[in-house]
């Protein structure tokens, strides 16, 4: 068996997995599921994820990654290593270099327990790399030519906006505003509008079923059902899109505001680029209902949605284990 170097998008929200020569082979939602008393993992990824809100006492569903920043190092660890032993990661014969793509601004103490995460399931070396370049990668931008490439990755904990050009990042911001904001800001519409208590993975529904964020005449509408805080009983509502609207709209604003900041910083050649381009929009967050129509009115710049936006991250990383040596930053 050769060594099968693998590229990781360690994301909030979900952690996907490149395997060089067979492409994107693991796409699981980033939680584990442990016994309380005993701390046993009883569930990683997906069947953990089923649990979210949904166990009894004694067993919790954790989200070891939060708000873009790893809130849980232990279960990170035990996450990251199942997840790589799923792919194949310690049976090969030889062990494989692995790409990380961690969320920006992750601490050296922090990145010091990916990299034992990692080696532990057997890497070689272990390389780490920035989201916003990985992604632009991955969703086909040319970032190595001396010219401007925007783009506004929205994943589940951060939004990072970025300016590249000759392989780095020229101007950046990143803010904790992103999918789980989005999640959390409906539900708290629904609780004080309603006084009706609804779960994540509800609140997560709504915004990608009728979510969206521009005025473009749609109007769609879903029930739901939750918790009445008055009776105590179960109940169920219609939420119609525009309440989504203005439920995200702080959140969004903050997005707009973010890549507004960036442009301003953004050096004039390069500006003059990302209007030829456009600004591409990656992460989950990218499919957000009318979010490409808002952005591209308020930035003034045409504004693309990458495909298979959730993917470009792990995708970039697929492409860079072709150049590791010369494109990542190698960890210890
Ligand atoms: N159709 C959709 N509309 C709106 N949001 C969506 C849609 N599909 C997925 N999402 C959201 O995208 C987010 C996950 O995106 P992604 O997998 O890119 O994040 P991540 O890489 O795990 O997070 P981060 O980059 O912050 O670490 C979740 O909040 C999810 O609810």
């Amino acid at each position: 068996m050769l060594s099968k170097d693998i590229g990781i998008d360690l994301g909030t929200a979900n952690v996907s997995i490149h395997v060089k020569g067979r492409g994107v082979v693991l796409d699981e939602p980033s939680v584990v599921a442990i016994e309380n008393d005993t701390k046993r993992v009883l569930a990683v990824g997906e069947e953990a994820h089923r649990m979210v809100g949904r166990t009894p006492g004694n067993i919790i569903a954790i989200r070891p990654l939060k708000d873009g920043v790893i809130a849980d190092f232990e279960i990170t660890e035990i996450m990251l290593k199942a997840f790589i032993d799923r792919v194949g990661g310690r049976t090969w014969y030889s062990r494989p270099r692995i790409l990380i793509c961690a969320p920006t601004n992750i601490t050296s103490v922090e990145q010091k327990a990916i990299r034992e995460a990692a080696e532990r399931s057997g890497a070689r070396e272990v390389f780490m790399e920035e989201e916003p370049k990985a992604a632009a990668i991955g969703a086909g931008m040319d970032i190595f030519q001396p010219s401007g490439n925007m783009v506004v990755d929205i994943g589940g904990g951060t939004t990072d906006v970025a300016v590249l050009s000759m392989g780095d990042v020229v101007t950046a911001s990143s803010i904790k505003v992103a999918g789980d904001k989005f999640d959390a800001a409906i539900m708290k519409y629904i609780k004080n509008k309603y006084k009706l208590l609804i779960g994540e993975r509800t609140s997560e529904d709504i915004k990608i079923k009728i979510g969206t964020v521009y005025d473009d005449g749609r109007k769609e509408e879903m029930d739901i059902r939750g918790r009445d805080m008055v009776t105590g009983l179960p109940l169920t509502i219609t939420i119609h899109s525009e309440e989504v609207r203005e439920a995200l709209w702080d959140s969004v604003s903050s997005i707009v505001s973010a890549a507004k900041s960036v442009l301003e910083r953004t050096p004039p050649e390069l500006s003059a680029d990302i209007i030829d381009r456009g600004v591409i929009l990656t992460g989950g967050g990218a499919l957000l209902g009318g979010l490409d129509a808002l952005l591209a009115e308020e930035l003034k710049v045409p504004v693309l949605i990458a495909d298979d936006p959730m993917h470009c991250v792990v995708k970039g990383t697929g492409i860079m284990l072709d150049n590791l040596d010369k494109v990542a930053k190698k960890l210890g």
